[in-house]
């Protein structure tokens, strides 16, 4: 069977498959969207859904146990979260996501995860849920009750490149690594849009870096005389309140000389809020910036036929028969970039699952390409 039939189907071939009963058939909403749109795909998909779909949740099934976004979970995680999903290894696992801006973003990181769960009857629908919308068919808001079912993994480990290997690449060049995200997140231009989450000990790191460049306003203001006025102005935008509950991590007192401790903390948590527990926008040295959306046609907002796919990899100046990984924000855009090689008959692809939120709290200094 050529990966082309069966790893894409048509939102044609869905509806008749659907009218045909199947047996041993899943049909998942995989539905995920950036954090700073604020959607929650769980909800909509409650409201509406394409008939039998069940709701695979990309922040549930992930490990839980890592800062980092969206990683991959373990084998075990993995088995019992499909398993309660009525999947087994004989299922065929159809998946669309809804996205109507771009038409496809996430329905492709749930085949990945399958697949490097040694999953191989893995189709995502062209399109997703907007062309199946635009196609007139039918829609529904029941959840169908399912079986559960035992699926055992083969974890696949060589699909997926490490923080270390990617730091190893750095001096060795073994592979190109193209980045998914779009041109504004890639050079810097545009906001990252995802928060650390607050807690964590990468957000306590993040507040910690923004902390020592405050430190050198704080000299520098200093020097200016910045006036009590102005520090409380600016605690003034905080919730002091919440402050008070919150344990965060400052430097030592030494370094404050001259301002109350309890203000410099204030006045730390604001900046820290408003600015440290951001990821910033910038990309990994030598990395080649390969848009996701390339692989789709702007207008239909459904899949690029291979040879299209092909093109814009080489206007790129990818060669793809080379060994190539792909990364963008945390793993999901990307996976566009793996479904495109394998619809090319290209299955070295590999994907770094930390991207660039794990580069970003991990990688050195000098190895964070931001605009400032
Ligand atoms: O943020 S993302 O590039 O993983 S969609």
């Amino acid at each position: 069977m050529s990966a082309n039939i069966t790893t894409v189907v048509s939102t044609k071939w869905l509806s008749d498959k659907l009218a045909s009963n199947p047996s041993n058939f899943r049909l998942l909403d995989g539905s995920w969207h950036l954090p700073s749109l604020k959607r929650d795909p769980k909800k909509e998909y409650l409201q509406e859904h394409i008939p039998t779909a069940q709701f695979f949740d990309i922040e549930e099934c992930r490990d839980k146990s890592t800062d980092i976004d969206d990683m991959l979970p373990s084998p075990e995680e993995f088995n019992a979260y499909v398993g309660n999903l009525g999947i087994d290894n004989n299922t065929h696992v159809v998946i669309y996501d809804n996205n109507e801006k771009v038409g496809m973003l996430s329905a492709q990181r749930v085949w990945w995860v399958f697949r490097v769960f040694g999953h191989e009857k893995v189709s995502v629908v062209d399109g997703g849920l907007p062309k199946w919308k635009k196609d007139g068919y039918g829609l529904t808001d029941v959840i169908e009750k399912v079986e559960k079912k035992q699926f055992k993994s083969v974890y696949h480990p060589e699909m997926v490149v490490s923080f270390d290997e990617m730091v190893a690449n750095l001096e060795k060049k073994e592979f190109t690594v193209a980045d998914a995200r779009p041109p504004g997140r890639y050079d810097g231009t545009a906001p990252e849009p995802r928060a650390v989450r607050k807690g964590t000990s990468h957000y306590v790191r993040a507040l910690k870096n923004e902390m020592s460049k405050i430190d050198v306003s704080i000299e520098k203001k200093r020097s200016d005389k910045m006036s009590e006025t102005e520090v409380k102005k600016k605690m003034d935008k905080h919730d002091k309140k919440d402050y008070k509950t919150k344990k965060i991590e400052t430097k030592k007192k030494g370094d404050r000389k001259g301002y109350g401790n309890k203000k410099l903390d204030i006045l730390l948590q604001h900046y820290g809020e408003t600015k440290g527990s951001n990821v910033k926008s910038g990309h990994i040295p030598g990395t080649v910036n390969v848009p996701f959306f390339l692989m789709l046609n702007p207008e239909t907002k459904t899949l690029k036929s291979p040879e299209k796919m092909l093109e814009a990899f080489k206007e790129k100046g990818i060669d793809i028969d080379k060994p190539l990984t792909a990364t963008c924000g945390s793993g999901i855009s990307a996976s566009m970039l793996v479904l495109a090689c394998h619809l090319l008959d290209k299955h070295h692809i590999r994907l770094y699952d930390g991207s660039w939120t794990e580069w970003f709290f991990k990688a050195k200094k000098e190895h964070i390409l931001t605009k400032d």
